[in-house]
């Protein structure tokens, strides 16, 4: 599975605790992350992880169009409820794909357990079957 990881910067932490505490799962997946986000998280786990920008300069629109493409498989996305974000738009569209394209989306710690164990237990095999389609039908 595809994986994408962001937090933004009042939630680093907890997303840098909730992936050591899960690495050896996300250990068995290919992971992506907005690029401060991936530094803290392979600083701290050791886990191999493709980059993109920083979120205020693009990286969260360069998730949002794998997710387009159907190259994403779930989305770990610890946002700050309670700070302005200067990219708050992108922040917005990038939530609004993953509703377009029924990509599953944990926006918490709380859902981000859900998401990670159920993955865990192949209760998102389903995407396996999506992606295989969109590349049989050329898409
Ligand atoms: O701003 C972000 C998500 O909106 C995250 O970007 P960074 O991982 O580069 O801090």
């Amino acid at each position: 599975m595809n994986i994408a990881l962001i937090a933004h910067d009042q939630k680093k932490n907890d997303l840098v605790q909730f992936v050591t505490a899960y690495q050896s799962i996300f250990a068995k997946h290919n992971l992506f992350a907005t690029g401060t986000t991936g530094m803290r998280i392979s600083e701290a786990t050791g886990l191999t992880i493709t980059r993109y920008k920083s979120g205020p300069l693009g990286g969260d629109q360069e998730i949002g169009a794998m997710i387009a493409k159907n190259q994403m498989d779930a989305i770990f996305f610890f946002r700050d409820p309670l700070t302005a974000q200067p990219h708050e738009p992108d922040v917005s569209a990038l939530i609004r794909l993953c509703d377009v394209y029924s990509i599953p989306l944990a926006t918490n710690m709380g859902t981000a357990e859900l998401l990670i164990r159920g993955l865990d237990e192949g209760l998102l095999d389903w995407r396996n079957i999506a992606r295989e389609n969109d590349e049989n039908n050329g898409r």
